[in-house]
């Protein structure tokens, strides 16, 4: 592909990349279409959020337990509405639905399974803070017939493409389809994302670390000791690194992946019932997890590649260290007691 002309649109990015796969329907490109449209359609919510009737809890919780906010629900019912018509997938899952969305029979069906958390962040959607909404692609495996749970709960490394919405100070998109990571800025005026980020890739070490410290007390020794080490002055190593937190794992990883750094939301023991720590495996952290190695950066649960964990049920969770090569590494010796 030629040198990535910073200002195209996203559909001519997604049409060259198209002519280039050699068995490609477009089945791809419009599923991505309408996924940007819903995108745009929570942009739209998003930032008048404060005048329109948006803000605070739904009060019913989801099969995480966690209070639903208005926002979630209805960037999960704009996202499955937009795709569920397209004739391009045969399954959505959800991080705020318990089950697989299935494409009713009426309507017709494609060959790919999306999975999204359609509203990343949601503790910060009330004040004001960088929010996101994150998006897994998979190909059934099957022809046709029901989908069943296998075609869902799969590894990350089969993912065909992963990105992430992050409405900040500017709404952006940032994908992969394998083929590397480009980042695409919605022009308000124009209504379309144009290419700003071409071929992002991620520094090898960062001088960033991003963890949520109140849960401190809560850690295994040797996730404390890595994250007292990256406090302890040494300018050979750019120690002590500085320390963000965001709140929204989309703006904290997307952070990082352009300076450089390390995020991590380790297993903690301050609630039994979440032993694997708090983000989601399928929603969360494999699509990211895509996304950090094709930007040459790489993300573990502290020992294992996250591309390579196999999911047992939708709504798996997982300890996560993912940015920088050379960060996520060191912070995997801590874990290994090698340091
Ligand atoms: O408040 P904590 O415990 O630091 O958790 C923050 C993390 O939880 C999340 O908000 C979970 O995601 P959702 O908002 O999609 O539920 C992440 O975005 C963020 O990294
Ligand atoms: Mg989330
Ligand atoms: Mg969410």
């Amino acid at each position: 592909m030629p040198v990535k002309e910073v200002g195209i649109t996203v559909t001519e990015h997604l049409l060259r990349e198209q002519r280039e796969t050699p068995y490609a329907t477009g089945a791809f490109t419009q599923l991505l279409n309408e996924l940007i449209v819903a995108a745009k359609i929570i942009h739209r919510e998003v930032s008048k959020a404060g005048l329109v009737d948006i803000l605070g809890s739904t009060g019913s919780r989801n099969v995480y337990g966690e209070q639903v906010q208005k926002l979630d629900d209805f960037a999960n019912h704009t996202i499955i509405r937009r795709v569920m018509h397209t004739g391009h997938v045969c399954a959505i899952a959800s991080e705020e639905d318990a089950d697989i969305v299935e494409v009713p029979q009426e309507y017709p069906r494609g060959p790919y399974i999306l999975l999204i958390d359609p509203l990343d962040g949601s503790s910060n959607i009330d004040v004001n803070a960088s929010i996101g909404t994150i998006f897994s692609i998979h190909r059934r495996l099957k022809d046709d017939g029901p989908v069943t749970l296998d075609e869902v709960l799969r590894k990350g490394s089969e993912q065909v493409a992963a990105g992430y919405f992050i409405y900040g100070s500017s709404t952006m998109l940032v994908y992969s389809t394998g083929k590397g990571v480009n980042g695409f800025t919605l022009n308000p005026g124009l209504g379309e994302f144009l290419l700003s980020h071409p071929n992002i890739t991620m520094p090898e070490r960062g001088k960033i670390y991003s963890v949520n410290e109140g849960n401190y007390a809560y850690w295994d020794e040797p996730v404390r000791r890595y994250v007292d080490y990256l406090k302890t002055p040494d300018p050979e190593t750019s120690r002590p690194y500085t320390s963000r937190y965001i709140g929204t794992l989309v703006g904290d990883f997307h952070r990082n992946l352009l300076k450089g750094g390390i995020f991590m939301y380790p297993a903690d023991r301050k609630d039994p019932k979440k032993p694997r720590g708090k983000l989601r495996l399928l929603f969360e952290a494999a699509p990211l997890a895509f996304i950090a190695e094709q930007a040459g950066g790489t993300a573990s649960d502290g020992s294992r590649r996250i591309l390579d964990l196999e999911p047992e049920t939708l709504h798996d969770r997982v300890p996560l260290f993912i940015g920088s090569k050379d960060d996520v590494v060191t912070a995997e010796k801590f874990l290994s007691g090698e340091l």
